[in-house]
């Protein structure tokens, strides 16, 4: 009968093309019924070629937070070639990053991979999978818990000491100083040393490298995530930003490398230390055949890229718009430095171990957050069709959590726009750490592996600077609070103000 049929088949021509159009028919049929029921997340329309750009201003996450007032918490954007699914309330953000935690694990390829010499090691900006879970279990359990960083006190205490005299001579010459940049200087310190201590100099020459190399090459791969956004551009390197990224991270290897072989030249000498800083934690898993991964020196180096890249300018534009909210706002200043003074009495500079004396300032450092989140919007890829507030999200949908829109919902935060700390206190019912209304780190499974350092260093960074100054603009009129363009959550505008010395911790 097969046979028979095959050559009924082989010797009709017209035969074979009516049956290949009826099945063509019949699939294309189920596929626009199976499409046809699919319930899209709402959204406006969206024109030709440009999608919504017509309806988006030059930052996002506000352009974002007016559109979800008219579609509601769970919209689909159209950015050129590219579709966002856009959360926007606390109900939603729950069932992504709780209930449907699994399902949205993953983060898509934002940009340019075609020039990433580390193409596939990443961690931060990699998918869902066994090299993700064995790193992330590695920062949760050894490389940022409280035990280590604790072992890491005595490298924040010395960074904050020259921050802070540095900042005691420029008063003293009456001079002002660059604000972002001196925090900036103080975060890249801070997690080179907890990186490689060992290769750390007085001017941290390598440190400065890295960190003018990582940020060129993440302002490169923004403009190239720009391209990649309007899709049309994406095969071609018109300005050549391909180029200079690849050769920017083979600069960038070339450093690290040496770091690298160097740790293993001296590798179980004792530098007098005795702490293991995290280069030291990742070469022994890099050596060690019984580790449960076997990971890879390109890993190693593309980890301690990203790093840099998530950490530096995130902590310090936190501080930097924690300052810049205090000097605009002189009676939360004042209240913050009577709770220091209280506690410490101008006796010492503020330590880590004050902190939980000192409720307000924590309350800034919350409130500093919820305001200015330095990453406003987080980004997820579903690996599981999955429905979410009743509409059906796809297997590599790519979600975007709108953290500013959430934090300043009117639903969860009375006067959502006005900077109150009170409204942290305990007593005002203000720990919302599991409240998906407050999510600057993020939540579920890709949580920040920072938020403890992050919120270590605002603590004691703000805590004396207003300790130790009073701060003035340096043309005297308020900071201003503008935001950068995009995506971004730093503040458009250096600080550029006075130090005036109000205590000396180093007077004899
Ligand atoms: C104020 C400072 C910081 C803010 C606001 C911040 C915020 C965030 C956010 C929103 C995410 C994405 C979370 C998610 O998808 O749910 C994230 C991821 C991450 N952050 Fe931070 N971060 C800060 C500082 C740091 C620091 C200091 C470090 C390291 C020392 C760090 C390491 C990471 C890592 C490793 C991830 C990726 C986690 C993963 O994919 O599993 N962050 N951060």
């Amino acid at each position: 009968m097969a046979t028979s049929s095959k050559f009924l088949l082989s010797r009709n021509p017209f035969l074979v093309s009516v049956l290949s159009i009826i099945i063509v028919y019949l699939l294309i049929k189920r596929w626009a019924k199976q499409k046809s029921s699919i319930r899209y997340p709402p959204g406006p329309l969206a024109l030709p070629i440009i999608g919504h750009l017509y309806l988006l201003s030059s930052s996002l996450p506000k352009s974002f937070q007016a559109l979800a007032r008219r579609y509601g918490p769970l919209m689909r954007i159209h950015i050129a070639q590219s579709i966002f699914i856009v959360v926007s309330d606390a109900v939603v953000a729950k069932e992504v990053l709780k209930v449907h935690d699994a399902e949205f694990a993953s983060r898509f390829e934002f940009g340019p991979a075609q020039y990433n010499i580390y193409k596939d090691a990443g961690f931060i900006t990699g998918p869902y999978g066994s090299y993700w879970r064995f790193m992330k279990k590695l920062c949760m359990t050894r490389l940022f818990t409280g035990r280590q960083l604790d072992r890491f006190n005595h490298i924040r205490e010395e960074e904050m000491v020259k921050l802070l005299k540095s900042l005691v001579k420029k008063s003293r010459e009456g001079k002002w100083c660059d604000l972002s940049a001196e925090l900036a200087n103080l975060t890249n310190n801070l997690i080179f040393r907890m990186t490689m201590n060992k290769r750390f100099s007085k001017d941290n020459s390598e440190g400065n490298e890295m960190w003018k190399l990582v940020t060129e090459l993440m302002g490169l791969a923004a403009k190239l995530g720009v391209n990649e956004v309007h899709g049309l551009l994406k095969k071609f390197d018109l300005f050549g930003n391909g180029k200079r990224l690849r050769e920017g991270l083979e600069r960038y290897d070339k450093l690290v490398e040496q770091i690298i072989k160097d740790y293993e030249e001296n590798y179980g000498v004792d530098d007098g230390s005795g702490n293991e800083d995290l280069m030291d934690i990742l070469l022994g898993i890099y050596r060690d055949k019984n580790a449960g991964l076997k990971i890879t020196r390109e890993q190693i180096k593309y980890f301690i890229f990203e790093l840099f890249a998530a950490s530096i300018d995130t902590s310090s534009a936190a501080i930097q718009w924690g300052m810049a909210e205090l000097m605009n706002h002189p009676q939360v200043f004042k209240r913050l430095r009577e709770e220091i003074d209280s506690v410490v009495n101008n006796k010492r500079v503020v330590k880590e171990s004050d902190v939980p004396n000192l409720p307000y300032l924590k309350a800034i450092a919350k409130e500093t957050l919820r305001l200015h989140s330095p990453v406003p919007i987080f980004h997820r890829e579903c690996i599981k069709d999955c429905n979410i507030n009743g509409f059906d999200l796809q297997v590599k949908d790519r979600v975007l959590i709108n953290a500013y829109a959430i934090m300043r919902h009117p639903e969860a935060w009375s006067d959502p726009d006005t900077y109150l700390p009170e409204r942290f206190l305990e007593n005002s019912g203000g720990n919302r750490d599991q409240d998906f209304w407050f999510l600057p780190f993020g939540s579920g499974r890709r949580v920040c592996a920072g938020s403890l350092h992050a919120y270590l260093v605002m603590h004691g960074t703000i805590g004396s600077l207003v300790q130790c100054f009073d701060w003035k603009t340096k043309d005297g009129a308020k900071v201003d609070i503008t935001v950068g363009s995009g995506f971004s959550g730093a503040m458009a505008l250096p600080m550029e103000c006075y130090p005036i010395l109000r205590f000396d911790p180093f007077q004899e």
